[in-house]
């Protein structure tokens, strides 16, 4: 049980003016980046740790948010990655089987900056009508609106923001843990029968889960590897992860999935790694308003009109009218119509804007997966 200490105060400003009166409910301090909205209703564990959320302050539509509190598994990298969080209400009790650590200490612990007790709702309709702006929170005693606002104001947006390498793991290793269950918690890797090379761009524990269930025996590398280590290690396919910021700056990463491209080895890419894979096919990306954040969102598959809901987490998107002839499209949002999935016809490359591993979210589009050891199946038969 906890009782909730005395309230410290908590400032949120954007970049457009607005200000928000609310609690700290994590370190006293300052935080400043893109402030986002999330409509997932469960799930804060999983995004508050996602590396793309890199440089971007969360807001949380769903208005209770710390109920389960924390635990050590439901983690999707070694760290809180975003920027901050904000959030409508923090529950007096966190209360859970599984139930470890308050949202609240795991915030201070991660020296992480959050504000509650504000109007997420208006927060949201801001967002929504203007586009994500960049905004920053002050907590503490000493916290005033004219510091906040400068500091919304000082950051610089996160289009030419190249992340991925920020973000990414400094040296190689090998990826063992499978998916978890109720019943035994994570697994270890069925036998192998792939060998997966996976650009780290700031990948999600979850992805390496879903390939490690499926057999594959995977190496992450840096996300400045260039191609020819890559292809020395005699990969059956290669895996291009999510990752924050803009995909556009990450020349290195463009010029070395080129090079993959040129040999037919299987490629498979989820979101910074799907745009990545775009834009070294010759299409283009560009930056969208809110973009899409939640686990809730309807995308359709467009060879045979089934509907999934999907996990997403975007702020840019590949511009379907730069498509090449060699790329087709695969998936649409039937929430704006943007592209989700692309297919290259003249090589087996593939990839996806959303999130087939969930974590947090539906499990609707985890057939992808299934498709990557297709195709390497496919090459070896
Ligand atoms: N989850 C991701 O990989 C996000 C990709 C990219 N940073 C974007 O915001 O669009």
């Amino acid at each position: 049980m906890r009782i909730q200490a005395l309230s410290t105060p908590a400032i949120l400003a954007l970049a457009d003016g607005s200000l928000f009166y609310g609690t700290a409910i994590g370190a006293d301090g300052e935080t400043s980046g893109e402030v986002v909205f999330n409509t997932a209703m469960t799930g804060y564990q999983e995004i508050l740790t996602d590396p793309s959320y890199s440089r971007q302050i969360v807001t949380l539509t769903y208005p209770h948010i710390g109920n389960t509190g924390v635990n050590k598994e439901d983690v999707e990298s070694d760290r809180v990655q975003a920027a901050g969080l904000i959030i409508r209400d923090l529950p007096l009790l966190a209360s859970s089987w599984r139930n470890e650590q308050t949202l609240e200490d795991y915030l201070r612990s991660n020296n992480i900056v959050g504000i509650a007790d504000i109007d997420t709702r208006r927060l949201t309709r801001i967002l929504r009508d203007k586009g994500s702006q960049n905004g920053a929170i002050v907590a503490g005693e000493g916290a005033t609106a004219e510091r906040a606002l400068e500091l919304a104001n000082a950051f610089p947006g996160l289009k030419g923001m190249d992340l991925a390498k920020e973000v990414t793991c400094d040296t190689a290793y090998q990826w063992s843990q499978s998916e978890w269950s109720l019943e035994g918690g994570y697994g270890e890797r069925n036998e192998s029968s792939f060998k997966v090379v996976a650009w780290d761009y700031g990948v999600k524990y979850n992805i390496l889960r879903m390939l490690a269930a499926r057999g594959c025996d995977i190496t992450v590398v840096p996300a400045q590897t260039p191609a020819s280590e890559v292809l020395a290690m005699n990969p059956d396919g290669v895996f291009l992860s999510n990752g924050p910021g803009d995909p556009e700056p990450c020349d290195y990463a463009i010029t070395a999935i080129r090079e993959v491209l040129e040999t037919n080895i299987p490629v498979f890419g989820i979101c910074l790694g799907h745009q990545l894979l775009a834009l070294a096919s010759g299409a283009g990306t560009m930056k969208m308003g809110h973009g899409h954040h939640g686990a809730n969102h309807p995308v359709q598959d467009l060879a045979d009109g089934t509907v999934m809901i999907t996990s997403q987490n975007h702020g840019f998107a590949v511009d379907e009218a730069t498509l090449p002839d060699n790329i087709e499209a695969t998936h649409k949002s039937l929430f704006d119509g943007t592209l989700q999935g692309i297919r290259r016809t003249d090589k087996p490359a593939y990839s996806f804007q959303g999130h087939p591993e969930a974590s947090p979210g539906p499990h609707d589009v985890a057939p992808l997966f299934d498709e990557f050891i297709r195709l390497m199946n496919e090459r070896s038969a």
